[in-house]
């Protein structure tokens, strides 16, 4: 089959987009796959598929696959892509848009500056809902909230982690490091995405607090391993750290890939994430057959 795709990225992570809106190509895991595939295929980290208004009052629906196949709830990045998309391929007129993913209504809206804000929804830290089972552990303080310790590893070098657990719609665990450069994200990034304690894998993020406004965060990614940025987990790091005492309501995070602002104001609140959106280039690829 052949179909066409535009590549975007946000902040350096880099996605598939598939327009869907007129019908779906009805691709399976593997062809998800192949097209995220860096040497067989196009080359992404998330597949984004954009498809018709579900509800009224919903303009669109808005449909993720990680690199390695899975359907997953939400991708940050790929919303403020998601809004670039539909308004250069004239599919809506209007400046922001209601979006419909596997957990909830997002609402992009594109920026004068060309950069774009997505309401992306309250944090959610009911641990069944993450999910993270948390049977035989006891939550260890650290200014107004807590962090679970958790053994990575069984052999004699298995390190103890001490990681705030909450979702963007998406699982997160963040623990802070002091030098995001030297963290060792390559080593514990997989130990935590595949930890037992969280049914659905996680995706791990990396905290360095530089000061309250100002953060660098590096996140080993469910189903894609370490991408240059990922919005979800600039969103969660962000809460955790503000929930932590470490930081104020709007903050900076520079990732490998470029920077985005998070602003959140307290428990309930819509999480707030601002930054780019780039259309690098159009093209067409034979996808091979279902398998
Ligand atoms: N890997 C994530 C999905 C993509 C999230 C990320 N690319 C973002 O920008 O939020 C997960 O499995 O939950």
């Amino acid at each position: 089959m052949r179909i066409r795709f535009t590549k975007m990225q946000g902040a350096g992570n880099d996605f598939v987009v598939l327009d869907e809106t007129r019908g779906t190509l009805g691709l399976d895991a593997a062809q998800y796959r192949f097209l995220a595939d860096r040497h067989f295929g196009v080359g992404a980290d998330q597949i984004l598929s954009v498809r018709p208004s579900p509800a009224p009052g919903i303009d669109f629906q808005y449909v993720i696959h990680n690199a390695d196949g899975g359907e997953v709830e939400q991708c940050g990045n790929g919303a403020r892509c998601f809004m670039r998309f539909v308004r250069e391929r004239q599919l809506t007129v209007k400046d922001a848009v209601r979006v419909q993913t596997l957990s909830g209504v997002i609402e992009p809206r594109m920026g004068a500056d060309g950069r774009v804000t997505v309401d992306m929804g309250a944090p959610v830290f009911d641990l069944a809902r993450v999910p993270f089972d948390p049977a035989g552990l006891d939550p260890q303080p650290e200014g107004g909230w807590h962090t679970w310790h958790l053994a990575l590893g069984t052999h004699a070098g298995s390190a103890i982690v001490a990681v705030a657990v909450l979702s963007m719609g998406n699982p997160h665990a963040v623990q802070i490091v002091a030098d995001v450069d030297t963290a060792p994200v390559a080593a514990q990034g997989p130990l935590i995405e595949h930890h037992p304690r969280f049914p659905q894998r996680v995706n791990a993020g990396f905290m360095q607090v530089v000061d309250r406004a100002h953060v660098r965060l590096r996140v080993f990614e469910r189903g894609a391993g370490e991408t240059l940025a990922c919005g979800t987990g600039a969103c969660a790091a962000v809460v955790a750290g503000i929930r932590l005492g470490l930081l104020d309501t709007r903050v900076d995070v520079q990732t490998r890939g470029g920077l985005l602002t998070i602003e959140w104001t307290a428990d309930g609140a819509p999480v707030l994430m601002t930054g780019p959106a780039i259309t690098v280039f159009e093209g067409d690829i034979e996808v091979p057959d279902p398998s």
